[in-house]
């Protein structure tokens, strides 16, 4: 095996989070870095720059992993997909409150007001006075600086949008002008991550890593597949002194000479972890796997989220993605994202659900975690259920094909804080093996309960609101069987997606509430290896994550550099 290079920093995956911290670095000339990224380098293939061809990456060896759940035992068995990809490329922000949170449960120096300095290095606000004007959006310039991601408006115009938040307005949830200003709750339209002049998605590839691809410091090896890291146990603390990885079945290791830094994200962090020896002794052992630091929170806390879409045709008039449509111009329209986050107290039976939670025991929370989240339950302003409007068409039992002359429009609802919390464990000691990925979808009566109400509350305000009755001609998903409880209750099941926003499984928390990294985002128990991706979340936010791990990124980078 031989030793390729020698580097001061070596990072594990070029993705969202990865990409960020390795521009950051290289800013220092005398720093060298080295990104080990798995996948190749797809930033310039139509899939993946024209916004609205996600689709064509999902499932695809080339550019997805291709990972399924294992059987949700509390969801007659479903196998769910879990996509890796970054399909939609919505810009939100979390509600100043969940922010602040990360430090009530002990991470000093991670509150609103840091994470809101990071948004701000890594966010520009890219939208001309008429388009905010246009959008509704009174957006604050002191939420933006100057940094690579742009966030812009769709060029997209929905015909359907006003009708869409009175619709909302007469179900109790108020329109949201700045919603990324620290509350979240109410209607408004999300900024995208979509260039403004070309068109193309903007990603971490295309803004940290592009512009600075030239640097003499930065190396990025794309096809590298990570096996595990190299650890020094022969001095008391284990030392991550570099890594081992393959390409094209040849084995390598990179020395790390400062740091070895984890952003494989959620799934395979916490695998490279286990195959490095630092997790679950039981687990390791089964594996033959020698143990060099016991931390049980590996691979454990793991949330997702989950969501369901329900297919409506519109009537003549309305607009929405013509369902052939391939140009840029055209397929930027699924990613005209009107969404609505609502919290408990606008679904009905909201008194029953939180009497459930009350007497619900949620024994795989951390006390301090369980506490804020019982509270954010209660709370009349924090969203729990996310509506998402993605126009175009959605390929159900009930119509596998659109009728090329109509428009339809597809909503999601998502669950946003579910109290289920799942485990990313290996399943073998081979680095190319899929870990076993257990969502535990629905594992308790509230989230299920709050699920359904989400449902509910999609339909009311498609079907039975007088803004929107000029808009729907009929529902086509779940259609007449959501009519019942029963039937309603069978199309989620059957119909359920496990969310795209996997966390928490090398969560930022104390050692002995299951944490994995301290505040430093130093892995505890060892010397010279951090994590800095989505898996350090402690818990789900109610957003869409990326501005949230873009602005963790910077951060991280930061902390790394007061290190050096
Ligand atoms: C379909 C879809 C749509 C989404 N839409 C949105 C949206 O609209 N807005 C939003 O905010 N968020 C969205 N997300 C979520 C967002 O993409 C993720 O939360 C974010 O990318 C996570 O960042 P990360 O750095 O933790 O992991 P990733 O971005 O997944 O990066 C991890 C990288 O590590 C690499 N890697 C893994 N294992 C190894 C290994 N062993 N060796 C070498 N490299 C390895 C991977 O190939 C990958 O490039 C979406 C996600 C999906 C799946």
């Amino acid at each position: 095996m031989a030793t390729t290079s020698v580097f001061d920093y070596v990072i594990v995956g070029g993705g969202s989070a990865g990409l960020v911290v390795a521009a950051r670095l290289t800013e220092l000339q005398d720093i060298s870095v080295c990104v080990l990224e798995a996948g190749g380098d797809i930033t310039h293939t139509p899939e993946a720059s024209v916004p609205g061809y996600g689709k064509a990456l999902w499932f695809n060896k080339e550019t997805d992993w291709g990972f399924l759940s294992v059987p949700q035992k509390h969801s007659e068995g479903a196998v769910l997909p879990m996509f890796r990809f970054t399909g939609l490329m919505q810009l939100n922000r979390a509600t100043a409150r969940e922010y602040d949170a990360l430090e009530r449960i002990g991470n000093i120096g991670w509150n609103s007001a840091e994470i809101h300095k990071y948004m701000v290095k890594s966010q520009t606000l890219a939208y001309t006075p008429e388009e905010l004007a246009e959008n509704h959006f009174e957006a604050d310039k002191k939420d933006f600086g100057s940094g690579p991601i742009l966030d812009t408006p769709s060029p997209y115009k929905l015909t359907y949008r006003d009708e869409w938040y009175k619709a909302l307005e007469e179900c109790g949830v108020p329109y949201n002008a700045n919603a990324i200003g620290g509350e979240t709750m109410g209607s408004w339209m999300s900024p995208i991550a979509v260039h403004p002049k070309t068109r193309t998605r903007i990603s971490s590839a295309s803004a940290y890593y592009e512009p600075n691809k030239h640097r003499k410091n930065l190396t990025i090896i794309t096809g590298a597949h990570v096996t595990r890291i190299q650890l020094n146990t022969t001095s008391g603390k284990p030392v991550a002194e570099g890594v081992y990885y393959e390409t094209n079945g040849k084995k390598h290791v990179v020395s790390a000479r400062k740091e070895v830094i984890l952003s494989a994200g959620s799934i395979q962090t916490p695998q490279i972890l286990e195959l490095s020896g630092i997790g679950q002794k039981k687990i390791l052992d089964e594996y033959g796997i020698p143990i060099v630091v016991e931390l049980p929170g590996v691979g454990e806390n793991y949330q997702v989220g989950f969501f369901v879409a329900m297919s409506y045709e519109l009537k003549p008039g309305h607009e929405s993605h013509h369902p052939l449509a391939t140009s840029p111009e055209e397929t930027i329209s699924t990613i005209t994202n009107i969404c609505a986050f609502v919290p408990l107290p606008k679904l009905e039976d909201h008194q029953a659900l939180l009497d459930l939670a009350r007497k619900s025991n949620f024994s795989k929370i951390p006390p301090s975690v369980l506490n804020i989240q019982q509270e954010w339950f209660k709370d009349e302003t924090m969203p729990q259920i996310e509506l998402v409007t993605i126009p175009h068409f959605l390929p159900t039992a009930y119509q596998p094909e659109p009728d090329p002359e109509k428009r339809y429009l597809c909503v999601c609802g998502l669950l946003l804080h579910p109290f289920a919390r799942g485990s990313i464990h290996i399943n073998s000691s081979d680095a190319f093996k899929h870990p076993d990925i257990d969502l535990s979808a629905f594992d308790n009566e509230v989230d299920w309960q709050t699920f359904v109400q989400g449902a509910k509350l999609t339909r009311k305000v498609h079907l039975k609101t007088r803004a929107f009755n000029d808009v729907v001609a009929k529902e086509i998903a779940p259609g007449s069987d959501g009519d019942t409880q029963e039937g309603l209750e069978k199309y989620l099941k059957v119909q359920l997606v496990g969310g795209y926003h996997p966390v928490g499984t090398a969560a930022m928390m104390k050692k002995e509430e299951g944490g994995v990294v301290d505040n430093k985002l130093k892995v505890y128990g060892v010397d010279r290896l951090r994590v800095v991706d989505a898996s350090i979340l402690p818990f789900q936010l109610g957003t869409d994550p990326q501005t949230t791990i873009y602005a963790f990124a910077e951060k991280a980078a930061d902390l790394i550099k007061e290190d050096i």
